[in-house]
């Protein structure tokens, strides 16, 4: 997609989903994975279950950017990246025109430290949730001996690598980019980094799995509580990403909406941590075979209201909590919602609030008034991030008439063909490309 045409999902309510549907591979482990496969001086990485989204297509142009050798097998989902001629110190720029469209960027930061000395950053964007700092990142990277800079009122960050060695580093929260960041700094830092209060986020377990294939020497994944022990280099290999287990928990709310039955190849329960609860509770039903994840809901009983708070993993994901304020709005009786992470998710109440649904926004916290299903109508919606984005076409799934949700771009930023999964359940949606 070039970057100025408009992209808009068309979807049109009132048909239940049913059939069988492809997880796509995680957004949230192929983008650091991109980036540790920059810290490989040898060798081509192979990575496969890629998911076709715009992110890792930023992704791919930034690893290019700086002299990686990028081949995306679309109809195979694997990328293929050479990193062997990042040698030249004057490419270690990642500029605001890719940086700014996506939040991974900063997941590259460490492979510019080790491959070439230093890095400058001028502008990291993602998804727009109110404040996101990077402090963390930055405070661990001038731990392990970087030099770090900021220019606030260009918005550009320099770090010089010097001499990295291991450190005793920790996070104020367990930031899930900063806890895959700190461990690619200290994977080829000489000495041993201790990081506390890591997080616990599956596609961090994902990504440690892949940099220990690689050569690294990484334990206490999973604990919060990580060491690395540096070592000289890392080779690149090959790695399936996991599946992306918000691409499976919006598919299963858009199931539960509409009063289907969908089967999720490649879900698990297990990623879905609090969430698999939550929806249980709400009616929805949940049955793992293998690598098929079943999903339905009686469409003679209505969704029951919920409480939910969001956390880390294994809390109930803040990347959830939008397509669960939609789902909610369908739900008889008041739910509550305290959105924990981000101070900049609520847009999304208002969004709804056009469709006819009844939400209440009090800083972090917010009421949903469920009323009956045919309440929602369908309008024009502005998708503010990608999650409210994919919350919007699941009350559109549902909701009487035709809503239009815009810009698509940020729903295409996360979830891969999107329309056309949807459409073989049997909805009425459709990506629009054009002014
Ligand atoms: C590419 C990627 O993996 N994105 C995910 C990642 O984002 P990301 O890794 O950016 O999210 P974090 O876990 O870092 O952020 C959690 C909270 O910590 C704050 N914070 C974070 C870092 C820092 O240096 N200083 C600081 O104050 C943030 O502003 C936010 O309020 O985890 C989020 C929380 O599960 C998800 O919503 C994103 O989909
Ligand atoms: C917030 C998200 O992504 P990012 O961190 O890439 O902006 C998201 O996936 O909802």
């Amino acid at each position: 997609m070039s970057m100025g045409q408009e992209v808009r999902y068309r979807v049109r309510g009132g048909r239940p989903l049913n059939g069988t549907v492809f997880i796509q591979g995680a957004k949230n482990a192929v983008l650091p994975m991109i980036g540790a496969a920059l810290l490989a001086a040898k060798g081509r990485t192979v990575l496969r279950n890629v998911p076709i989204i715009e992110d890792v297509h930023r992704a791919l142009e930034l690893a290019e950017h700086i002299g990686a050798k990028v081949e995306f097998h679309e109809t195979e989902r694997t990328v293929v990246i050479d990193a062997s001629q990042l040698d030249d110190p004057a490419r270690a720029v990642l500029p605001a025109d890719i940086a700014a469209r996506f939040r991974g960027s900063v997941l590259f930061v460490p492979a510019l430290m080790h491959r070439m000395g230093q890095a400058r950053i001028e502008g990291v964007g993602g998804c727009n949730l109110g404040s996101r700092k990077l402090d963390f990142h930055y405070r661990g990277f001038a731990r392990l001996g970087a030099e770090v800079t900021e220019d606030e009122e260009r918005n550009h960050i320099s770090v010089k690598a010097g001499n990295l060695k291991g450190g005793h580093l920790y996070l104020d929260t367990p930031s899930h980019t900063g806890t895959e960041n700190l461990i690619m700094a200290a994977v080829l830092a000489p000495g041993t980094t201790v990081i506390e209060h890591a997080a616990l986020e599956p596609e961090v377990l994902d990504v440690i799995e892949f940099l220990t294939r690689m050569g690294a020497k990484i334990s206490g994944g999973g604990t919060g509580f990580i060491t690395v022990e540096g070592v000289k280099e890392l080779t690149a290999v090959e790695h399936t990403i996991m599946s992306d287990r918000i691409d499976a928990g919006v598919f299963a709310m858009m199931a539960a909406a509409t009063g289907g039955e969908v089967s999720l190849v490649g879900a698990h329960l297990e990623h879905l941590g609090v969430a698999r609860w939550k929806l249980e509770q709400m009616g929805v039903e949940f049955a793992q075979q293998g690598a098929v994840l079943h999903v339905r809901r009686d469409p003679g009983s209505p969704l029951r209201p919920i409480n939910a708070v969001t956390s880390p993993y294994p809390g109930f994901a803040t990347d959830l909590q939008s397509p669960l304020m939609a789902l909610a709005t369908l739900a008889t009786g008041e739910s509550y919602l305290h959105e924990a992470i981000y101070d900049g998710r609520f847009a999304l109440a208002d969004e709804l609030n056009k469709m006819g649904a009844k939400i209440e926004v009090d800083g972090t916290r917010a009421i949903v008034h469920g009323t009956a299903e045919t309440a929602l109508r369908g309008t024009d919606v502005v998708a503010h991030d990608l999650r409210t984005g994919a919350a919007l076409v699941l009350a559109g799934l549902v909701a009487e008439g035709e809503t239009v949700v815009a810009p698509g771009y940020l729903v295409d930023r996360g979830h891969a063909q999107f329309a056309s999964r949807l459409a073989a359940l049997g909805a009425d949606v459709h990506r629009e490309v054009g002014a």
